[in-house]
């Protein structure tokens, strides 16, 4: 069968896409080659995912067909478009799909002349398809290859399109947000563990809580504050918990997270 789908990198991202999109059924192991640098890690993906296996990154650009899905580190990206450049010519003109955060649109199309790419921003819960995806398209895109990105990121999540210049933002938001959510889960239990609770089951508190949240607000479609009020109530428990938060500046500190995580996606981009 030929190979459609090529992944350079496969790290904790690069393995969220390629095990969902193999489970999915989105592409046969057969058609999926990708290339890592560590022996052992290729033996692992090789034996895992039953697809071709190289360290070669030319090799994924010379053989993949449909796709060329990059999810390195953005501070390899220059190593790799100048080990990639001179195979360019020969190959197919597959549609290049970056993830890498800070990487612009005119940087990918400096490094890849003429190819159809899409920039996008997934997130970890891409692992158990409840990620989201934003992504946008460059000059050399059309429909067809809007269509492959919607489909290999559907596999994953939801997926929204925005026009470039959010792309920093939504990486500070969406991207690097599990990580902030995982710190409230970690901190809420350990808040639990003070006042008292054993902690498996403070964890378990902790983590239903998040979760049972945000599937309340997903499904009743009611505005945060709502909820905020519906669970505060007068002179009780809850606002003295929000007093505190707000003492300690809670809210400010995660706009801030979310504007100085913006902020270095640009940079890294530079
Ligand atoms: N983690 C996240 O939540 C998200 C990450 N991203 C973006 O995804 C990209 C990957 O991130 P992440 O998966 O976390 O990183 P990882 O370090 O887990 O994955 C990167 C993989 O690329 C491999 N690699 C390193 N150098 C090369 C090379 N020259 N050729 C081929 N493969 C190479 C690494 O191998 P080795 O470890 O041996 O160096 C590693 O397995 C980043 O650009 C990041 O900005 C986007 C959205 C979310
Ligand atoms: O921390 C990072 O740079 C990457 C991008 C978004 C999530 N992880």
């Amino acid at each position: 069968m030929t190979i459609r789908f090529g992944l350079i990198g496969c790290g904790v991202m690069g393995e969220a896409l390629l095990s969902r999109l193999l489970a999915r059924g989105v592409y046969q192991p057969s058609e999926v080659i990708v290339s890592e640098p560590l022996l052992a890690r290729q033996g692992f993906l090789q034996q895992e995912y039953d697809v071709t296996v190289t360290a070669d990154n030319s090799s994924v650009f010379a053989l993949a067909s449909e796709v060329v899905f990059l999810a390195v580190k953005p501070q390899v990206f220059s190593a790799i478009a100048q080990e990639l450049a001179g195979i360019l010519e020969a190959a197919y003109s597959p549609l290049v799909i970056s993830i890498l955060a800070g990487v612009s649109l005119s940087q990918l199309e400096g490094a890849f002349p003429q190819l159809p790419i899409v920039r996008a921003m997934p997130n970890t819960p891409a692992t158990v398809g409840a990620g989201i995806t934003a992504m946008c398209l460059g000059a050399y895109t059309n429909t067809k290859h809007q269509q492959i990105a919607q489909q290999i990121f559907s596999a994953v999540g939801e997926v929204v399109e925005v026009s470039e210049i959010l792309m920093d933002a939504v990486t500070g938001l969406s991207g690097s947000g599990p990580a902030y959510v995982a710190l409230m889960v970690e901190s809420l239990a350990d808040g639990g563990v003070a006042a008292g609770l054993p902690r498996v089951i403070a964890n378990q508190l902790a983590l239903q809580t998040v979760l049972g949240t945000a599937k309340l607000l997903e499904e009743s479609k009611i505005h945060p504050a709502e909820l905020k009020d519906r669970v505060t109530s007068p002179g009780g428990t809850t606002i003295a918990g929000i007093a505190q938060l707000e003492r300690s500046g809670f809210r400010s500190a995660l706009i801030e997270a979310v504007r100085v995580a913006a902020q270095r996606s640009l940079e890294l981009g530079k």
